[in-house]
Formats: structure tokens, sequence, C-alpha cells
């Protein structure tokens, strides 16, 4: 087992987000969520990836045994996991090439590992640029300031097949994307896929279903998993809406 949520409960200040909330994902394994404007999508993923201002009243979490909540968000990264925010982050000063350069040692110091030098780094980097379709200046350019949307997201996952992480979580990576881009950003997606690593998709488009075959699809409402089942239900919301999950 990768990830097992065990009976979580969150709470934004006084108020109840999560609610005995279960998830449990294998290696290998590609998990969507769907569920309805605020009912908790997000708030998953800073819980797990370890953002400030999420309350734990109630649950666990175990990523590979290991009791995440008591990891600072640096181990959580250094331990496999990565989040792409639903709105990625800008950070005027630092260079994009800087940050991932910086993302990618800090990694490999955490885990023993020599750091990499810069000709390896940059050889890597162009590549992976190569086939997200992303002009090569945003590697000079502050990170994600005066991106376009579709380039910040491009550049998620660029940072995502930098660090290489275990258990990835997109959260809405493929709102605000042209077409073009929404098949560039799923097919880097499919190039990490592999046995030794899962998902979570979060996403309001049925048409996920066009670039990523999931093993199990998800709908959180009010704060727990109400169904789960495979991609039909996909496009069972797609026909139906949410109203009949409540
Ligand atoms: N800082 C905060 N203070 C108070 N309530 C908050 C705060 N952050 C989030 N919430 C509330 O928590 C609920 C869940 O928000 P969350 O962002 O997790 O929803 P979501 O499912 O990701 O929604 P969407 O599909 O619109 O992105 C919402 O009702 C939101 O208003």
């Amino acid at each position: 087992m990768l990830l097992s949520i065990q009976n979580l409960n969150v709470n934004i200040q006084e108020t109840s987000i999560l609610k005995k909330f279960n998830l449990e994902i294998n290696f290998g394994e590609i998990h969507i969520i769907m569920g309805p404007n605020g009912s908790g999508k997000s708030t998953l993923s800073s819980v797990i990836s370890g953002q400030q201002n999420y309350i734990v009243t109630n649950g666990k979490i175990l990523f590979k045994g290991k009791d995440l909540l008591s990891l600072k968000p640096e181990e959580r990264a250094g331990e496999g996991i990565f989040v792409a925010l639903q709105y990625p982050v800008e950070i005027p000063g630092i260079s994009n090439q800087l940050f991932l350069y910086s993302a990618v040692n800090a990694l490999r110091k955490y885990r023993k590992q020599p750091p990499i030098d810069r000709f390896t780094f940059l050889n890597s980097v162009q590549e992976k640029m190569k086939l997200l379709k992303m002009p090569e200046d945003l590697l000079s350019r502050s990170v994600n300031v005066g991106f376009s949307g579709g380039e910040k997201k491009r550049n998620d996952i660029l940072q995502m097949m930098m660090l290489e992480p275990i258990l990835c979580i997109l959260d809405e990576t493929d709102s605000g994307l042209d077409i073009d881009a929404i098949k560039i950003v799923y097919n880097g997606l499919n190039f990490l896929r592999n046995k030794t690593r899962a998902f979570i998709i979060i996403t309001h488009y049925e048409r996920i279903l066009e670039y990523i075959k999931p093993d199990y699809v998800h709908i959180l409402y009010k704060g727990h998993i109400r169904k789960s089942g495979d991609l039909t239900l996909v496009t069972k919301l797609e026909e139906k809406g949410y109203g009949w999950i409540c």
C-alpha cells in the first residue's frame, strides 16, 4: 500500500471540511477525484502536502507505512510526494532554472544521493521542456511570474518530471488549458506512469478519459467519498450531474 487515509477529519478554522475521509492507493494506480465546487478536493491535496491552516482533528495518513502527518512539508516532498497546486505559486526573483536545480538537489540530499551537476541537469530539463513544448526562455524567467495560465500548468508538469515523485497529485492541472496543452500535459503524465508511482488527479472534465485510463474514479461530496467506481462514473456524471449523488 502506498497511501492509506483513514477516517480523516480536517477543519479550516472552525469549519469542518473533510469528514471521515477514507482512501487507499497502491503503487502503479491512477485515481481520479471529481466532485462539486467546495466539496473538499483542494483541501485534500493541501493536507497531504502539509500546508498550514488545515487542522486535522481525527484520523491518520500513512504513506509507505509512515505517519505522514508527523512529517514537515519538505520531508513529505523528500519521501516522494508532489502536489501541482490548483493555482501555481509565483516566486519573483528566483529563476525557474535555479528553483528546479535547487529542488532536485534538495531531494537528492534528503535521499542521501550526490548532487546532480549543472550540465546533466540542464540536458535533462531541456529534454523535458521539448516534450512539453515549452520555450527555453521560461527557464531563465522568475518562477511562474508573468507566465500564462497554460505555461504555469506545463511548468508544474516539468517540475514533476524533474523531481520524479512517487505520489503525484494534480489539482485541476487541466483547467484553463487549450486542447493542445491538455494533450501535452497528459502526455507528460503518461510519460511518468509506471508501477513505482501513483497519481491522484483532481478534475472537473470528462475529456480526461481521452488521455488517461484511470484505475478508480471517486466522487467527493460534502467532505467524504460518496461513490467510487471505474471510468464509467465519469460519463455518468457528465450525463446526470451531481444531483443523483445526494
Ligand atoms: N481559508 C479558508 N477559510 C474558510 N473556508 C475555507 C478556506 N479555504 C477553503 N475553505 C472552504 O473549504 C471548502 C472546500 O474548499 P476546497 O477548495 O477544498 O474545495 P474544492 O472541492 O477544491 O472546490 P473547487 O472545485 O471549487 O476547486 C469550501 O467551502 C471553501 O470555501
